[in-house]
Formats: C-alpha cells, structure tokens, sequence
C-alpha cells in the first residue's frame, strides 16, 4: 500500500445517529477503494466496522474501530464511530486526532435534530465536518426540508455540494453544484455525466444561490462578484470550500445510499479536495504547544480478546519507530488497523493514525512523546455518569480478580467509573446508560471470565431524630468470675440542624465519669449511630454526656463503651427517629421544544424546580436546575432520553439529605423489612 501512495493522508471519523448507516458506509468507502473485495453486511456481523462481539452481537457500533485504505494516491484512515449517545465518549476521543469528519444522517425529521449535540461538540472543537445524507433511497420528505432541518441544528451554514437527483423516493443522480454538472449513479460502477434535468432547474438554482452566499460570507472577492452578477470561476468556488470547510466556517452536504455505494465516489473525491491536510490540522490542534518535541496522542485503548494492550493513536509531530520508548515505556508493534486485524509496519510518519502495542499505564486522551516533559493536548472533556448498577462477581472467590479487571476495562472505556459505597458497601458500575453497562458486563464475562450479577443500587438513606431527649440512663454492670465491668452513664440526645453531622460533648463535674473513661462513652455512641432502629446511619445528632458513675475496680473503658450503647438504645427510639434521603441538585439540559415534558418529568418524581432558562451559548436549548430525591434517579437518564428524542443530559451533584414523606417512608422501611436494599420506589 505504501507505495501508492503519492498525496499525503487524510484521518476522516465517521460519526451520527444511531443506524443512520456509518458502518455500512465504512465498508463501502473500502468496497469502492479496493480494499475489500466484498462488502459485508451489518445484519450478518461480517463488516470491518463493528468487529468487536459486543457489537456484532448487538447490531450497533459500541466503540470505534479504525481502517486505512487508498484512493487516488491519498492515504484515508477512516473511523467509525458508534451512534448511540451511550457510547458517545468513544466518539468524542477519537474526534480528537482526525482531519475531517463525515457526519452521516438519515433524511428523517427527528433524527435531524438528534444532531445537535454533535454539531455542537465539533463547532466547540472547531473540527471540519461535512453531512452526508444517507439512506436517500427512502427519502419521504423533500431535499430541501432535510436541509432547513439541517440548518436549524447546526450553529455553522451548510451548504449543499450536490443536489440529488431523485426518482420517488429513490435518489438516481446528482448535480454536482460546483460545476454544475448532472450524474446519474450506477450500481457497481462510477457515475455517469448526463444532462441537466430541467426540471430541477429552479431548486437547483436557489440552493446554489445560498451556496455562493454563505461561502461569500467569507471571501469579499467572491462577494463581489456575486453582487456584480459575475459567475465565480470554478477554481474559487472550490478553494473556497477547501478553506471555509477547513477552518469549521461551512459545513458541506452530499447525498447518498451507501448500501448501494451511491454518493460514495463523489464524497471521496470531495475529501481528497477539499479536507484539510494532517499538517493543517496539526498547526490547529498544537497552536498553544510552545515547544517542539515529538507528539502523538491516544484516541482510544482496547484490550484484544488474547489480553494485549493497543493503544489507537495520532501522531501530530516526529515519527514512531520500531522498539521506540514512549513516555518511557518500551512499545511492541506499531500497527495499521483493518477492523480486528492488523498489520505490522515499521515505521510511521506524522499525520498518521496507527495502533501501538503494549504502552502499559498509558490512558485514552494521553499525551505521548520520546521526550521526558512534554505539554499536554487538550483532551476531549470527561462525560460524568448517569446510571449506576450494583455489581457481584456470580462466583464468590471472584471477588479478588474484580478491581484488576475494572481497571483495564475502565482504560478501554473512559466513560466508565465505579466505587465501591461506603455506606452500602456495594459495587457500583457507572455509565452512560443500560446498554453502555451491559456491554460494560459482557466484556467483563468474555474477555476477563468475570460474570457478574447486577440490582439496581441501593439508596443510601440515613436516619435521624426530631426530639430531644435528656438524662437518658446506661448502665453495664457484669460479674463474671474474677474482674466484673461496670460503667454507668447519663446521655442528652438532641437533634442538630441538617447537616451538622455528629457532636459529641460532655460536661462532667466532680470526675463522676473519670477522664480515662470518656472516649470510651463516645465510642459506645459512634457505634450505635453507624446502625440506627430504622437500620440506616445516623446523623445530625448531638449527645452530652451529663453524668454517671464509676467501679474504681471494675470499670473501663469498654464497660462505659456498652453503657453508652444501652443509653442510646433506651434514647434513640424515644427521640421520634427518622427517616433521611439524599437530595441532588440536577441540571438538565434539553432542547426548548421539550422543556415543559422536563419539568413535568422532574415534578412527577417528587423533584423541586428551581428554575429553567435558555442557553447562552446554545441557542435553543434551556437548562433547568432542580433538587431531585436520589431515589427517584434511577431511570431517570432513560426517561429523558425518551422525552427529548435521546439529546437531553443532566448533571448532577449530592447537595443534601431531607426527610422522606411519612407515607413514602413507611414504604421504604416495610420493603427493607427495616433494612437497607431497595430504591425505595
Ligand atoms: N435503506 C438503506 N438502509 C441502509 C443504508 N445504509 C445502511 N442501511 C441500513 O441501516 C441499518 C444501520 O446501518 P449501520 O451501518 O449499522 O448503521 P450505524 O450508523 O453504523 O449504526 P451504529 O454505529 O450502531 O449507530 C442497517 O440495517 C443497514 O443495512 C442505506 O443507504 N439505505
């Protein structure tokens, strides 16, 4: 391969919706550049795209997978990204190290406007990207809808490169609207020049008008000319969209079916043309790197089914060779990746996006370098999660082999967290939503012989009190044989404000407890309280030790210990114990359009809104801030999803405990059998 090619490389994601046909297109970019002989097929699991088991087991793209091929003398490293906005992590890691990026959606309303969130991220990033509309063979709404849908999302103009020529609902051609030329597609072979369809005259025309318009928005010289009515010679028109789609200032579109490899040609073309060089993007990416080292940057770590480490990377500056030391580690082989296979090379040069074995310690969204110090890239911004499940290894003796396992498969998957709770000491597994945890699990079951059972985790309630109660009496009094125990005590319970914790306080006169004994009176108290009667934690309570006495033989500390947890036994349930849930404050963030289904989503799960507004920096989409019970948390990411066409997110963090309603609380102490374990729903 390396000999043919002649003009440079080109690093090209493949990103959209969910379905809209990424991997299909994949494998057809391979089919028509020769790579591969014959096209595989998303329902059958034989594609380079989705090679992993988790994906093919499920249809969908779960992580992204990286293939290179040819075409005319130009290098491609094609990406393909998963659509699931569960996996969108992955996409936005590897965003991070390419050139260009194809943004395949289907001509379909809703599925429009799920875009916008990825247009988002690339305009943030300022990373060139062109649409290309797939599925064109059922296109049921009109060419110029799709794009007006495209439009509203997107905050850069976009301007259609072609205008498809359809028949029903099935696209047969193209104009292409540089030269405005018509083709007409041909199954298995490139397109061929026809005449203008006269028909498409006017639609034609007016789009090309917006085209010129918006790309004049940032050339005077061709401004001028349109407003002179002077046709633009080609070649400016084309070195226009080179430079406005390289600096993110348009956003292209074309037209295709990529099942049939319609469009496929002319976008390859188009890329070679007008998607900018790997050193035109170097000089963006590294415009705040002072220094002149070698740098190259981790896109994505994977684990091979043998428990080999690749690490996917861009090399933005120097070259990797063979047995180079990176970050101090020793790397095996430097790979360039066709799906699952790989194959060997010796040395690559910058601009390029190879695989590179055993770069132990090195994480996704790592700088890497031969040098010791280097500056760091800026990473892709970390998602935090939104679902949690509670994990047991299925076999007990298990349990050990966990935390080496979850650390690998967090490398491969930075969207991933977990902990372990120290109140309900589970395990719990954090994530993007249901499907990013179950491939989560299934890797850990394939690759790692790790299965695991999952619930859904429990609530973290906590108790407290409502009333004060004073001179509660302890006393331990125990002979058994030689040495007796005594201690005796008279504790103050009282209530403190939300928040507060524990206090412990004492105001002993006369020695009645003697000084030697009063840790042990706290201890007896800490106890109690780390299990109240309702058989959760407690806290915002204070206790005074207010007087007892003493066995100048018999007492210790561990016997004033035990007379301090009967006081607080006698005490406890005669200060009205109560029932405490942890409290989040949300920030959802939605499209305008779906506000009020939000707000009705957080009111009916006992949220408190606190207040909704625009975006400043994202016209058409609102905020809303509101305190959410954590039990009602659970599928709370699911249901958002479901109202807001799977776009919206939330954040959250802890902010207070609050009592939970009398009724709500009885429901929650008869399904605990007065223990901790459900979500209290
Ligand atoms: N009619 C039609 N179907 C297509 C076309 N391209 C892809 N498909 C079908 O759409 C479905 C999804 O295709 P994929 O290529 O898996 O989509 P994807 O975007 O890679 O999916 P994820 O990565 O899981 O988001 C498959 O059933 C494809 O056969 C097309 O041009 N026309």
């Amino acid at each position: 391969m390396n000999e043919k090619v002649k003009s440079g490389s080109r690093n090209v994601a493949i990103v959209g919706p969910y379905l809209s046909g990424k991997t299909t297109l994949l494998e057809s970019l391979l089919f028509v550049t020769g790579t591969i002989s014959r096209k595989g097929n998303v329902k059958d699991g034989n594609t380079v795209g989705d090679s992993a088991g988790e994906s093919r087991d499920r249809q969908m793209s779960v992580e992204v997978s990286a293939a290179s091929t040819e075409f005319n003398g130009t290098r491609f490293t094609f990406i393909d990204c998963p659509g699931s906005v569960e996996f969108v992590q992955e996409t936005y890691n590897a965003l991070m190290g390419v050139d260009a990026v194809i943004v395949v959606c289907e001509p379909i309303r809703d599925r429009v406007l799920t875009l916008a969130p990825l247009f988002k991220f690339l305009d943030d990033w300022e990373i060139p990207h062109i649409v290309f509309v797939n599925k064109m063979d059922r296109a049921n709404i009109h060419v110029l809808e799709t794009l007006h849908a495209l439009k509203a999302v997107s905050s850069r103009p976009l301007v259609a490169h072609q205008y498809p020529i359809m028949n029903g609902e099935q696209l047969t051609g193209f104009i292409d609207m540089v030269s405005e030329q018509a083709y007409q597609y041909h199954s298995g072979a490139p397109a061929d020049p026809i005449p203008f369809p006269e028909s498409l005259k006017a639609e034609e025309h007016q789009a090309r008008a917006e085209m010129l318009e918006a790309l004049a928005d940032f050339d005077d010289h061709l401004l001028e000319e349109l407003l002179e009515d002077i046709e633009p010679p080609q070649e400016e028109i084309l070195n226009d969209l080179k430079l406005e789609l390289g600096a993110d200032l348009v956003v292209p579109v074309f037209f295709g079916v990529a099942e049939q490899d319609y469009g496929v040609r002319p976008l390859l073309e188009a890329l070679q043309r007008e998607a900018p060089e790997p050193e035109t993007t170097a000089e963006r990416r590294l415009k705040n790197i002072k220094d002149n080292t070698s740098l190259a940057q981790v896109l994505k770590t994977y684990y091979t089914p043998q428990g080999g480490k690749l690490s996917l990377v861009r090399i933005w500056r120097g070259k990797l060779t063979d047995g180079i030391v990176l970050n101090g580690i020793r790397a095996g082989g430097i790979y360039r990746l066709m799906g699952q296979q790989q194959q060997l090379v010796n040395e690559v040069g910058a601009g390029e996006i190879v695989a590179v074995s055993r770069l132990e310690g090195i994480k996704t969204g790592d700088t890497i370098s031969t040098e010791k110090q280097v500056q760091e890239l800026s990473k892709a911004e970390q998602l935090e999660p939104v679902y949690a499940l509670a994990i047991t290894p299925e076999k007990r003796n298990d349990e050990v082999k966990l935390s080496s396992a979850i650390t690998k498969l967090l490398e491969e998957d930075p969207a991933l967290a977990w902990e372990q709770h120290g109140d309900t000491h589970e395990v719990i597994l954090w994530g993007q939503g249901e499907i990013h945890l179950q491939v989560a699990l299934d890797r850990l079951r394939r690759k790692y012989n790790l299965p695991m059972t999952t619930h859904l985790p429990q609530v973290p309630y906590k108790e407290t009190i409502r009333k004060t109660v004073a001179a509660v009496h302890g006393r331990y009094k125990h002979q058994s044989g030689g040495h007796g125990q005594f201690g005796d005590v008279f504790l103050d319970i009282q209530p403190l404000p939300r928040g507060t914790g524990f206090n412990f306080n004492e105001t002993i006169v006369g020695g009645v407890v003697p000084k030697q004994y009063i840790p042990g009176v706290e201890m007896g108290v800490r106890e109690f309280l780390t299990h109240g009667p309702l058989g959760f934690p407690m806290v915002d309570v204070a206790v005074t030790l207010t007087n007892g006495s003493y066995h100048s033989v018999d007492s210790s500390e561990q016997a004033f210990r035990q007379a301090a947890r009967l006081a607080m036994q006698t005490g406890i349930p005669k200060a009205q114990p109560t029932l405490l849930e942890p409290i989040l404050r949300v920030e959802v963030t939605t499209p305008s359009e779906f506000t009020s289904k939000v707000l009705q989503l957080v009111s009916g799960r006992r949220g408190q809104i606190l207040g909704y507004e625009g975006r400043n920096d994202w016209q058409g989409w609102d905020n809303v801030a509101a305190y959410l019970p954590q039990a009602e948390m659970q599928n709370f990411i699911v249901e958002l999803r479901s109202l807001t066409l799977g776009v919206g997110s939330f954040h959250w963090v802890y902010d207070h405990l609050q009592e939970v309603p009398e009724k709500l609380a009885e429901r929650v102490l008869t399904s605990n059998g007065n223990g901790n374990n459900t979500n209290g729903k």
